[in-house]
């Protein structure tokens, strides 16, 4: 059996076809003449997380029976309203191995013509294309979904395109961190055509086109949650995966330089940086996820239908709900100063995990247990060490073991975090901390000033889902399932073991 909910399309045979290898297969093992035949095409499981489109035709000799199958599948595959039916696709053609057309065109529009879906198809001409149409010219109104065929860069124009417009649209003010975004009503599908598709192995599980066409056809649905960035009162970005200072920041800004070198750049300035061992000092101020249910030290890993996402979401728009019928101007009122907890010292690394960052280059991800839409973000504090020690850290991100269970690192559940480098503190901060070391602090600003004298810079930059920030002062406010995805989270593998 295969449930309604994974039908592809249901096809009449055509007499011209009937002809053909299949249909004599059918008619010999029938023993009868089966004048009629209808295929029905279905999702079927693969290994590692990958769907395919099966088909099986079915024959029989009873015309309007053949005619009543065909209408009733018909018929339950109409009633299913989350089925998209008109798609506006994005294709960045420059991406990853430049062939996100290519596998469009053979992969993808087949299995959507199929399936009998409409697609306005643009193909982007330059950077930022696809998110200023969104922003402005596309008629939002027309289409049940919006589809990117690329890599990470390209998801993330089109999410800051989209929630950009269901702000403005709604007179929010995007410069204000305190105000609470609305979430978009369009579903976004990703066909991964990037170097880098982590967002589609973290929602999907496995990064191939196929398979995220199918998730596309049968409407599945993943809510997501986006951190919105701010320095001070002036919006720098959105992000959905890591935001990291320190090391991972360090990488990024590296392998920029090194573009040419294709995806090895990553590999080579993941070596430099380690080897160059640099930590940065500043104050790390949080908002404790308290009354969320999961920690990031769970055994237990976001999946398809996670209930822990479905609790902490419907506690949330509660809340929300609440403090909005007791005439609370928006939900930055209910965030209590006396819940802040600050932390000042030197760090190797910052991080800002919302999902588990899980990459075919590090399965377990920089926080294994985070979830993709329970409303919090995992932030992950790795202070100054031993170049050893953190090679161990490092290393954890492939092991079994626990990558927190380190006593350099440590890691807390948040909704909302700030960072304030050293150098960017208030005057008072800055005179407690000449008090503190002296000297030290007139020669770091030489330093930072004029850094070929080889010590330790004073800044590192924020990497944010592969973009670099400009400001290194941010304010990180997660916004709970403000987007949706086609996709329906990594399924257990015990769903394709039954299925297979
Ligand atoms: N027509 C275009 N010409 C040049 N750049 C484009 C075009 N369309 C989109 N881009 C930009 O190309 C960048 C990389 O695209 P994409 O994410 O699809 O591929 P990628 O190789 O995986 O890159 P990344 O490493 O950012 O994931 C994106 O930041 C996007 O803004």
């Amino acid at each position: 059996s295969v449930p309604v909910s994974e039908l592809v399309a249901v096809r009449e045979e055509e007499e011209e076809n009937r002809d053909d290898g299949s249909w004599k297969k059918i008619k010999e093992s029938e023993g009868q003449d089966c004048g009629q035949a209808f295929t029905v095409l279905y999702v079927e499981r693969c290994q590692r997380h990958r769907w395919r489109c099966a088909e099986v035709t079915f024959a029989c000799a009873d015309e309007a029976l053949c005619q009543l199958w065909v209408s009733s599948i018909r018929e339950q595959l109409a009633t299913n309203t989350s089925r998209p039916e008109h798609l506006l696709v994005y294709i960045n053609p420059c991406g990853g191995k430049r062939k996100a057309e290519h596998i469009y065109e053979l992969k993808v529009a087949p299995l959507f013509a199929r399936a009998g879906i409409r697609t306005h198809v643009i193909v982007t001409e330059y950077a930022n294309h696809a998110r200023d149409h969104l922003k402005t010219e596309a008629e939002l109104k027309k289409f049940d979904g919006v589809v990117c065929v690329g890599g990470d860069g390209m998801f993330s124009e089109i999410i800051h395109g989209l929630i950009w417009r269901t702000q403005i649209d709604n007179g929010i003010d995007l410069n204000c961190p305190e105000e609470t975004l609305l979430p978009c009503s369009l579903r976004i599908g990703i066909i991964p055509a990037g170097s880098t598709d982590c967002i589609c192995f973290a929602t999907v599980g496995t990064n191939d086109p196929v398979t995220s066409a199918l998730h596309i056809i049968v409407g599945d649905s993943q809510p997501l949650d986006v951190c919105s960035v701010h320095h001070n009162s002036l919006f720098l970005r959105y992000s959905v995966s890591l935001l990291g200072y320190g090391f991972y920041g360090d990488v990024l800004t590296d392998s920029e330089r090194k573009r040419w070198m294709g995806p090895a750049r990553y590999d080579l300035s993941g070596v430099k940086m380690f080897l160059t061992h640099h930590y940065y000092e500043g104050t790390v101020s949080y908002l404790p996820a308290r009354d969320a249910i999961g920690t990031p030290r769970d055994a237990a890993r976001c999946r398809s239908g996670c209930a822990v996402c479905k609790h902490n979401g419907e506690k949330l728009s509660e809340t929300a709900e609440r403090y909005k019928m007791d005439g609370a101007l928006d939900s930055g009122d209910h965030e209590s100063d006396s819940e802040w907890r600050t932390i000042r010292g030197k760090f190797l690394a910052i991080n800002g995990a919302s999902m588990s960052c899980a990459c075919p280059r590090s399965p377990k991800g920089l926080s294994p247990a985070a979830h993709l839409a329970d409303g919090t973000t995992d932030l992950i504090l790795v202070r100054k060490c031993s170049r050893f020690d953190f090679l161990r850290h490092l290393l954890r991100h492939t092991s079994k073991d626990d990558q927190f269970d380190l006593n350099f690192v440590e890691v807390h559940r948040v909704r909302r975090f700030r960072f304030t480098p050293r150098h960017c503190q208030s005057d008072s901060d800055l005179e407690l901390d000449l008090r503190e070391s002296g000297k030290r602090q007139i020669f770091s600003q030489i330093c930072r000033d004029h850094p070929a004298c080889g010590c330790t810079p004073a800044y590192s930059s924020w990497n944010c889902d592969g973009e670099i920030l400009t400001h290194t002062a941010i304010d990180v406010r997660v916004h709970c399932q403000l987007i949706k995805l086609f996709a329906r989270g990594i399924e257990e593998p015990t769903v394709f073991e039954d299925l297979a």
